[in-house]
C-alpha cells in the first residue's frame, strides 16, 4: 500500500525548536471585571446556537485553543491571515484544510468590539470559547485566568514544529509537551479533548493498512473497529474522509475517550500509545481517568489552565486586535 509512509510528521519538514513558556503567568479571572463585565454572556450568546446547530463546532474551537497555545503561546497568532508581514499558521500541516472555527471567534469578536471597543483581546476569546465549547458539551466548567494579550506576528515553524502529529510516538509526545512545560499527566489529560469532534482518514490510515512498514495494520486496534474504519478510509482515496475520535459519544464531553481506549478502539496512533507505549504514569492515567470522569474532569480544568498560561503576552506587550484576522 503506497502512498503513505510510516515515519513521523504531518508530512512536512521537521526538527526541534522551543515554544511557548509556563512558569509564572499574571492573568486572573477578573480581568474585565470592569473594562467588560458581559463578556461571558456575549461568548454564550454565539456559542449556545452555535453548538446546538452544528455540535461539532464545540471540538473545532477547543482544538483551536491548542493549536494557538502550542505556537508562541496563547496569543491568538493562530487567527492571523496572511498580510504584508505575515505567513499564516493556517498553513501549517496540522492546520492546513483542518482547522475550523475562525467565523464564530469572529462573531463573538464583532459582539464585543461593539459592547466593549478595543478591550476583549482576541486570545482571551479563543481561550474563552474553548471553556465555553467544553462547557455547553457536557464538560466541566472552571474559572480562567484572563488578560492575554495579541501577537502582532505568526509562526508557521513553531506550528510545525511543536503541535505533535497522530502518528507520535509516545516519547514524541511527552517530548513536544515537555517543551512548552506541561508534563505526562497534562499529556493525558488534555489528549481527553478528543472526547468530541471527528478525525479525517488521512491522519490515522495508517494504522488500517500499514503502521510500522510491513503492511500490517496496528496490532493494537480492536479488530472489528480496524474493519469498520476500513470499509470508511480505503487504501486509497477518501483521505478527507471524517469519523468520530470517540465513536461511543462524539458530541459528548465524557470520559468515553479512556474506556475506549481500554478496549483497543482509540483512534489515533497518539490516542492508544497513552496505553500501549509501556509508559507507567500514562498507562495509569488512562486507566484511572477511564474509571471516574470527574478525577478526569478535575484534571482536564486544571491542565487547561496551565495550557492556557503558555507564553502569554501582558502589560503592554502585543495588543488588542480590532480584527482577530489582522494586526492593527
Ligand atoms: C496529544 C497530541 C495530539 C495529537 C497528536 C492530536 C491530533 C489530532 C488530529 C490528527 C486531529 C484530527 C485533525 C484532522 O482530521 O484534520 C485532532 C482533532 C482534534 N483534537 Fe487533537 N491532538 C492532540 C492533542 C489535542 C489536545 C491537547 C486537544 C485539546 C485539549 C485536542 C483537541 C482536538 C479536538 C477537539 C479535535 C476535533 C476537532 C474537530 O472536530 O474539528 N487535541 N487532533
Ligand atoms: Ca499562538
Amino acid at each position: 500500500h503506497p502512498g503513505f509512509g510510516f515515519g513521523f510528521g504531518w508530512g512536512g519538514g521537521s526538527g526541534g525548536s522551543t515554544g511557548g513558556g509556563g512558569g509564572y503567568s499574571s492573568l486572573f479571572p477578573q480581568f474585565y471585571q470592569f473594562t467588560c463585565p458581559q463578556v461571558d454572556e456575549i461568548i454564550l450568546s454565539v456559542l449556545e446556537p452555535t453548538i446546538a446547530r452544528n455540535p461539532r463546532m464545540a471540538a473545532s474551537l477547543l482544538r483551536l485553543h491548542f493549536h494557538d497555545c502550542f505556537a508562541q503561546g496563547c496569543d491568538a497568532s493562530v487567527l492571523l491571515d496572511n498580510g504584508a508581514s505575515i505567513v499564516s499558521e493556517k498553513r501549517s500541516f496540522p492546520n492546513i484544510n483542518s482547522l475550523r472555527g475562525f467565523e464564530v471567534i469572529d462573531e463573538i469578536k464583532e459582539k464585543l468590539e461593539e459592547a466593549c471597543p478595543g478591550v476583549v483581546s482576541c486570545a482571551d476569546v479563543v481561550a474563552l470559547a474553548a471553556r465555553g465549547s467544553v462547557m455547553l458539551s457536557g464538560g466541566p466548567n472552571w474559572e480562567l485566568p484572563l488578560g492575554r494579550r495579541d501577537s502582532k506576528t505568526a509562526s508557521v515553524s513553531l506550528s510545525n514544529n511543536n503541535i505533535p502529529p497522530p502518528n507520535s510516538t509516545i516519547q514524541n509526545l511527552i517530548t513536544l509537551f515537555q517543551r512548552q512545560g506541561l508534563n505526562e499527566v497534562d499529556l493525558v489529560a488534555l489528549s481527553g479533548g478528543h472526547t468530541i469532534g471527528v478525525a479525517r482518514c488521512f491522519t490515522f490510515k495508517q494504522r488500517l493498512y500499514n503502521q510500522n512498514g510491513n503492511n500490517q495494520p496496528d496490532e493494537t486496534l480492536e479488530r472489528t473497529y480496524s474493519n469498520e474504519l476500513r470499509s470508511m478510509c480505503p487504501p486509497s482515496g477518501g483521505d478527507n474522509n471524517i469519523t468520530p475520535l470517540d465513536l461511543a459519544s462524539p458530541a459528548r464531553f465524557d470520559n468515553a475517550y479512556f474506556k475506549l481506549i481500554l478496549w483497543g478502539k482509540g483512534l489515533l496512533t497518539s490516542d492508544e500509545v497513552l496505553l500501549t507505549g509501556r509508559v507507567r504514569k500514562t498507562m495509569e492515567l488512562v486507566k484511572a481517568y477511564a474509571d471516574d470522569e470527574a478525577l478526569f474532569f478535575e484534571q482536564f480544568a486544571k491542565s487547561m489552565v496551565k495550557m492556557g498560561n503558555l507564553g502569554p503576552l501582558t502589560g503592554s506587550n502585543g495588543e488588542v486586535r480590532k480584527n482577530c484576522r489582522r494586526v492593527n
